[in-house]
């Protein structure tokens, strides 16, 4: 998985503005996955996975480790085959998806300025370089080098990457994993902004920062999406608090899931 997740750089090209498009254009989900499956071997780890991603919201792919949000993901972004449905992204833009792999890669010698330049000049962009660390919040260190960033700081680089060419729809995978929590509630802020220009999904495990951004919460449980709703809508149908309660009553068996399916595929 290291060596696919090494090769995760955003694709594709710069977009025009979608924020220019009609008023019946902007009800158009930018995202329509339907019936989607991925499997590896005899490991189904999408399985049969339909939503839409509507432009200016921010969808939350949430549930237990294993059960497929970065496949999904990754699918959504075309970087892994899929057996069964279809992924429609848009069309309209030179670049039409931007993605933060789990673990991006930098070239550790380059600048915060430089790395988003490179990037830009790799993929035929032209990019604001300015607008775009000051959109993240690293405005301050344009010019410190990438091996010399924090962790936080890093995720961030990473999200000003993957919006690069503003594309219509952004793809981050758990962005704010392993952040402190002043950190994550800047990244949480970040993608809020990012959602005014563009369709945002997001994985993640932090059900509180969740809760906070989430237009819509994804629950998946071993590879199926179990419910989809708001966080609100979600906390009432569960008759719950938060959205951590609310995902113990709607996830079956946490505990114990990754190596029960991996035991199902090793037997
Ligand atoms: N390249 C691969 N080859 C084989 N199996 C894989 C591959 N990628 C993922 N899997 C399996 O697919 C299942 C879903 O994995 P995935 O990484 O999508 O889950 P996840 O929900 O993102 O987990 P986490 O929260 O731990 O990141 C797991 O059982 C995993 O072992």
């Amino acid at each position: 998985m290291t060596d696919e997740r090494t090769e995760d750089t955003a694709d594709g090209t710069t977009a025009e503005s979608a924020a220019t498009d009609t008023v019946a254009d902007a009800a158009d989900p930018t995202l329509v996955v339907e019936d989607l499956v991925v499997a590896f071997g005899d490991l189904v780890a999408v399985d049969d996975v339909s939503f839409t991603v509507a432009p200016g919201t921010v969808t939350c792919l949430v549930g237990p480790n294993g059960s497929g949000k970065t496949t999904l993901i990754r699918a959504v972004a075309d970087l892994v085959g899929i057996d069964h449905g279809s992924v429609e992204r848009p069309e309209s833009a030179t670049r039409p998806v931007g993605y933060l792999p789990q673990a991006p890669a930098f070239r550790p010698q380059f600048t915060v300025a430089e790395t988003l330049q490179f990037y830009a000049d790799l993929t035929g962009e032209s990019v604001d370089v300015d607008a775009a660390v000051n959109r993240v919040g690293l405005g301050g260190v344009p010019d410190r080098r990438v091996d010399a960033l924090s962790g936080g700081m890093t995720r961030l680089l990473g999200i000003a990457q993957a919006t690069v060419g503003d594309p219509p729809l952004v793809l981050l995978d758990e962005p704010s994993s392993g952040l402190d929590p002043m950190m994550t509630r800047h990244v949480a802020d970040v993608i809020t902004d990012l959602a005014a220009d563009a369709a945002v999904l997001v994985t993640s495990h932090d059900l509180t920062a969740v809760e906070r951004i989430a237009d819509q919460v994804l629950v998946l449980d071993r590879g199926r999406i179990v419910a989809a709703d708001s966080p609100a809508k979600l906390q009432a149908s569960t008759g719950t608090d938060d959205l951590e309660s609310a995902m113990s009553e709607l996830v079956a068996s946490e505990s114990g899931q990754v190596a029960t399916r991996d035991a199902e595929v090793d037997g």
